[in-house]
């Protein structure tokens, strides 16, 4: 018997830390994007061992006693700012699901408390658990806990990623000021107030233009001026594009001279999935 889990990835935009003492009440609150395509694990004796499960995925099946062979596909690296080690976690956790360890939300708080623990993720496995499109996460906490909305991602926008090199989650936040802070939460209060993808896209723009966070990357000016650039920010030392699909192949000619590390997304179509092959 072979189960597998398929996981899509998320790439916050803004984030408020929330901690409290306990793991499954504390996270974030904040806005992003789930993308694809998605991080997909199997395990069971007939197949090969492939792939290195990061750390939090590892020990989960340890956790659990489950040794037998895994098959690891993760199309996104670990710490460029794809939340792997979530997506890993939760499709670690869902296999336990699977060899009827534990119930499906227990496997998704599980995951949120080992985030939270190793202090890889805040806010990461509640915004995957919704899992399509725009993820508004409006209140801190697990899976059942904190409160979370997606909005669909139209289809006339490409998302076209940037990375200019890596950082520990334990960095970034060690990097969280009160500026940022204050202008998160006045961008999530606009986008509580009506969230729509019209509001993301211009709020996320107005945040990272007022943050300045791009002077942290090299080549900010040729960046700005790629054509169809409809928003854009910063996550760790990566920088997400959001691009009008009719101007997509100039953008891509410009953003390709620059001689960086280049991905084009999709937006994920679906939350979590595991099923028995
Ligand atoms: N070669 C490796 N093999 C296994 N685990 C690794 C390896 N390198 C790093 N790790 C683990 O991967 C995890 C990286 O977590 P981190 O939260 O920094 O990355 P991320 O999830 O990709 O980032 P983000 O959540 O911001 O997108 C850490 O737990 C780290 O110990
Ligand atoms: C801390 C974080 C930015 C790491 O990906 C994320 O978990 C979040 O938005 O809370």
């Amino acid at each position: 018997m072979v189960f597998c889990a398929s996981v899509p990835y998320h790439i916050t935009a803004l984030f408020i830390p929330k901690i409290k003492e306990d793991p499954i009440y504390s996270g974030s609150i904040g806005i992003g994007i789930a993308i694809e395509p998605r991080l997909k694990l199997c395990v069971g004796e007939e197949i090969d061992n492939n792939g290195i499960l990061p750390l939090t995925a590892k020990n989960v099946l340890d956790k659990l006693n489950i040794h037998e062979n895994f098959n690891l596909n993760m199309p996104l690296p670990i710490k460029i700012g794809y939340a792997s080690s979530a997506s890993s976690t939760i499709a670690a956790e869902l296999i336990g699901f699977l060899y009827g360890k534990t119930s499906y939300i227990k496997a998704l708080q599980e995951a949120h408390k080992i985030e939270i623990e190793n202090k890889t993720g805040l806010g990461d496995v509640l915004a995957i658990s919704c899992g399509i499109g725009i993820i508004l996460r409006k209140k801190e906490g697990a899976p059942g806990i904190g409160d979370v909305d997606c909005i669909s991602f139209p289809k006339d926008i490409s998302i076209v990623t940037l990375e200019f090199g890596s950082m520990e989650t334990k960095e970034l936040l060690n990097s969280y000021d009160s500026k940022i802070l204050n202008e998160s939460q006045r961008v999530l209060n606009k986008i509580e107030e009506n969230f729509t993808f019209e509001t993301v896209l211009y709020e996320i723009k107005d945040f990272s233009e007022k943050t300045k966070m791009i002077n942290l990357l090299n080549h900010n000016d040729e960046i700005l001026k790629t054509p169809g650039l409809l928003s854009y920010y910063i996550k760790k030392k990566m920088i997400v594009l959001l691009i009008e699909n009719n101007k997509i192949e100039d953008a891509l000619h410009k953003l390709k001279g620059i001689g960086l590390n280049l991905r084009i997304l999709r937006p994920s179509s679906h939350g979590p999935e595991a099923w028995q092959e």
